[in-house]
């Protein structure tokens, strides 16, 4: 039997910057992380149903979550498990298709990337790949291949995320005096704004008890709002109060996160933690990631004045970020933009 390597080559890579790296103790190699129970866990029925109180006790979680942590869990979120499951299912059938087939045949808009190709340092690197993916492509037959049965999965689940997007987009604008309705036209924010990614990160032969591998390095998100779907390996870790928290998965719960552009509008109220993913010697782990994006032109001023930011447009946003990540290896982000 021919064994077909579906891995991307990340042990060549990474032992190849290793070598470059001129001092080994120039990368972090131990991380102190705290294992909270504490991030909250909010059920999203209360939003939902008829009750007034309960409508508004579920919204000020959800804002007091996104101003204190940046990062909470939603239960109830309408996401049928069925759909999560599936999802799963087709993520990993995809993800086992052979290295050649992911990376050089058009599949999901010839989005597959894998590694860090501009890292300069182990740190910089990341043991992983991905599918990253514009929702207006998501339902082009052309994307798909053999894959045709993922078409349709991944067609419902951009819905369904969509919905819990809005969902919690709409109670975070509304806390700051204006609609869903009016923030979606300000910030141009439709189908073709919006994206998908899948990840996976393959286990990590590398990873040892003194020395660590991210499987995606510490970053903030460069979008208004994620929503993630984590399996049970666990990995995710975030920022809070100057220390690592690992986020145990919990298989009934979407993850949110606050991004960069949410922080920005919002004049700093809602905060975009750091985070990343630790690498996990001997079992793989997969996510999607729901990523609410404004339109490439629109304007990101802040919806308070006297403004801590500059005002930017999205493709400003994205550009520094490119030219950061190409310069120094790395996202520098909001900073650049503050006033
Ligand atoms: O896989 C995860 O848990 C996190 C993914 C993530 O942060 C991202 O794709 O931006
Ligand atoms: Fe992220």
């Amino acid at each position: 039997m021919v064994l077909v390597e579906s891995s991307p080559p990340l042990a060549r890579d990474y032992i190849k910057i290793l070598q470059q790296c001129p001092k080994k103790t120039t990368y972090e190699s131990t991380r102190v992380c705290e294992t909270f129970d504490a991030l909250p866990l909010i059920d999203l029925r209360g939003l939902t149903g008829d009750d007034e109180g309960e409508r508004a006790k579920c919204a000020s979680e959800i804002v007091r979550a996104s101003s204190e942590w940046g990062f909470f869990q939603v239960v109830n979120h309408g996401v049928s498990p069925r759909l999560l499951s599936q999802m799963r299912r087709e993520q990993i059938e995809l993800f086992n298709a052979p290295f050649s087939r992911k990376s050089t045949c058009g599949l999901l808009n010839n989005s597959y990337r894998w590694g860090s190709p501009t890292a300069a340092s182990p740190d910089n690197f990341s043991w992983s790949e991905a599918f990253h993916v514009p929702l207006t492509k998501v339902s082009d037959p052309a994307c798909y291949g053999e894959f045709s049965s993922l078409r349709e999965v991944l067609v419902e689940y951009a819905g369904a995320m969509q919905k819990v997007a809005r969902m919690v987009a709409g109670v975070l604008t509304t806390n700051l005096g204006q609609s869903i309705q009016e923030f979606e036209e300000m910030i141009g924010c439709d189908e073709s704004t919006c994206y998908l990614r899948l990840n996976r990160y393959p286990a990590c032969p590398l990873m040892s008890g003194a020395e660590i591998v991210h499987g995606l390095v510490p970053h903030t998100d460069s979008d208004f709002l994620t929503i993630l779907h984590q399996d049970q390996v666990g990995g995710l870790q975030l920022m809070k109060d100057n220390k690592w928290i690992a986020v145990n998965p919990n298989k009934h719960a979407l993850i949110v996160n606050i991004g960069d552009l949410f922080q920005a509008w919002s004049n700093d109220v809602y905060k975009s933690v750091e985070h990343g993913v630790m690498a996990n010697a001997k079992t793989e782990r997969f996510s999607v990631a729901y990523f609410l994006c404004p339109s490439h032109d629109s304007l990101i001023g802040s919806c308070k004045q006297p403004s801590l930011y500059t005002d930017f447009t999205f493709a400003e946003y994205r550009n520094r970020v490119k030219h950061d990540s190409k310069l120094l290896g790395r996202k520098v982000g909001l900073s650049r933009f503050r006033r």
